[in-house]
Order: structure tokens, then sequence, then C-alpha cells
């Protein structure tokens, strides 16, 4: 049977835009454009495991504002659950540890990046939550 993962991911929003990251080189899914997060670990909290992931891979913490449903995708060698919320930047300074870039981008450009499959149903949900926001 094959491996299936959860990974909890940050949609982090700014002044109206939304920050993607792209994967490495070196990494699995290379090159591909993500939201920051990772693989949420045996009996961890799935928001617990998002402030360890941003602090690691990007050295900043978060606030967490609302959590989206998740959603499952299989890729040919993994099935993953993705976890993602909506979150905005603690006061601090990003460094990039292992993507390749960071783009802060408008809701109306992100399907121009070339996002790994399983975001597909992440950006329709937040799309969705978009349109029925008020703020
Ligand atoms: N963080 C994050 N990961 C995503 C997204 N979409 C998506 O398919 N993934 C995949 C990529 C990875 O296979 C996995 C996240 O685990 P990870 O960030 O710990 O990945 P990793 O490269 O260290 O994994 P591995 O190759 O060492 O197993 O989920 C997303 O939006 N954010």
């Amino acid at each position: 049977m094959n491996k299936k993962i959860d990974v909890a991911c940050a949609i982090i929003e700014k002044d109206g835009m939304v920050l993607a990251a792209q994967r490495s080189e070196s990494m699995s899914l290379p090159l591909k454009w993500e939201f920051p997060g990772g693989k949420i670990e045996p009996r961890e909290d799935a928001r617990d495991c998002l402030e360890r992931e941003l602090m690691e891979e990007l050295g900043v913490g978060i606030h967490i504002h609302a959590a989206l449903s998740p959603s499952s995708w299989r890729y040919p060698d993994f099935a993953i659950t993705l976890h993602p919320f909506v979150c905005t930047l603690k006061p601090g300074t990003i460094h990039l540890v292992e993507h390749k870039a960071i783009r802060w981008i408008r809701p109306e450009e992100m399907g121009r990046l070339d996002w790994a499959e399983a975001d597909g149903p992440v950006l329709e949900n937040y799309f969705r939550y978009l349109g029925q926001r008020v703020d």
C-alpha cells in the first residue's frame, strides 16, 4: 500500500497578497510552488506543526486565523491530505532555509504559478473562503 501523509500548510496573507514558496531542485516535487508547511508528526497537533515548520523553513512566527477544510490528493507514489490554515506573519524577517524562492502574489495571480498538484483543491477552497469572508 502506498504511503499516506498529512501535511499542514500556511496560506499567509499580507496587504491583500498571499505568500507562495517554490520547492528547490533537491526536494521532492522539485520547483513546484506550494504553501509553506510540512508533515504532521505522529500525535502532533496540525497548528503546532505549522508553527514549527514555519520557524524551521522560513524563520518566522505566525498567527493562525482560520482552518480551511482538508483536501486529499493521490500522487503516483504517495497520498497526501493537506490541512490549510489562513495565517499572518508575526514581526520578523523571512530567511529561506530550504525553498528556492518566495513570492507575494495577488489571489487572482495564483493560477499562473506551477503549483504542486495537490494544491489545486486548496486554491479552490481558498477562493471560496475569500468569496464568503466579510472583512
Ligand atoms: N508544505 C507543503 N507541502 C506540500 C504542498 N503540496 C504538496 O503536494 N506538498 C507535498 C510536498 C511534500 O511531499 C510534502 C510535504 O512534506 P515536507 O515539506 O516535509 O517535504 P519533504 O520535501 O521534506 O519530504 P521528503 O521528500 O523529505 O519526504 O507534501 C503544500 O502546499 N505545502
